[in-house]
């Protein structure tokens, strides 16, 4: 049997807030072509986590290392283009601008290019049938031409998932996912995940237990900072240390 390939390596990471151990000392180990899910009480560290990962915050100590690239405290623009997407945040759209125009400047992002593209609309219209594309890809076709402020809520984030993988990450990191989707819309993202997964390696962090277990392959549990648990989905979720975090989360 060969090894399964690590992507995403860290190795005694750590975040501390003037003095505060917001994340304490985490070996995560992602397997390439996994949906790897991060879950844990509210301030159990996981946004700090993926903020570590993507270059947004610097480690206190410890390492990261992302396909085979020392990427400890390397800035967000140099680890975004080794391959590493973040979800983009629905406040991060431009509520004027269509679902399309958002695709052609994510894409556009991707060729250095980023300071020129309100010169010339024309310059833009190259990336025009890749970005119908990629909305076709998360069920945004027939909306390509809405602006993205009067898109409804589940389909906003389906524009968020459209721009995390313009330039076609080998890593997506995605923030809580389905956070405030009813139910149609939990559904249809799970199914979008499920589709865009493949060729990639997902990690995320979500707090609905049901997507967790429809989507991870891997679960890491963490509390107040640390790892409190990590395998499959069935086997940590009727882990005793994990039910008595989530029992105690509750009661507090
Ligand atoms: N910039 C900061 N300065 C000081 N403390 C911070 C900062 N960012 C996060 N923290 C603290 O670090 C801890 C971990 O926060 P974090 O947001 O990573 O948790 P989380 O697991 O993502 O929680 P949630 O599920 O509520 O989003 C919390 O106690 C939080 O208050």
């Amino acid at each position: 049997m060969t090894e399964a390939h690590v992507i995403l390596h860290t190795q005694g990471l750590s975040k501390q807030f003037q003095g505060f151990r917001a994340v304490g000392s985490v070996d995560l180990r992602v397997v390439e072509g996994t949906v790897h899910a991060l879950v844990g009480p509210n301030g159990a560290g996981k946004t700090t986590l993926f903020n570590l990962l993507t270059g947004f915050l610097k480690p206190s100590a410890g390492r990261i290392v992302f396909d085979g690239h020392n990427v400890t405290s390397a800035p967000p623009e140099r680890i975004a283009r080794l391959g590493i997407a973040r979800s983009f945040q629905v406040t991060t759209l431009f509520p004027q601008m269509s679902a399309r125009e958002h695709a052609e400047l994510a894409l556009q992002a991707g060729t250095g290019l980023s300071r020129q593209w309100w010169r010339s609309e024309k310059r833009m219209r190259r990336f025009t049938p890749r970005a119908l594309e990629l909305l076709d890809e998360v069920g945004l076709a027939a909306l390509a031409e809405q602006p993205s402020g009067s898109l409804p809520y589940g389909r906003k984030r389906s524009l968020e998932l459209a721009l995390a993988i313009a330039l076609d990450p080998k890593l997506l990191l995605l923030d809580e996912p389905t956070a405030g989707m009813g139910l149609e819309d939990v559904d249809r993202t799970v199914a979008l995940i499920d589709r865009i997964r493949a060729g990639r390696t997902v990690v995320m962090v979500e707090h609905n237990m049901s997507v967790v277990g429809s989507l991870a392959d891997t679960v890491t549990v963490l509390q107040r900072g640390d790892v409190l648990a990590e395998g499959p989905y069935d086997e940590v979720r009727s882990d005793p240390r994990v039910v008595e975090a989530y029992l105690g989360a509750d009661v507090a």
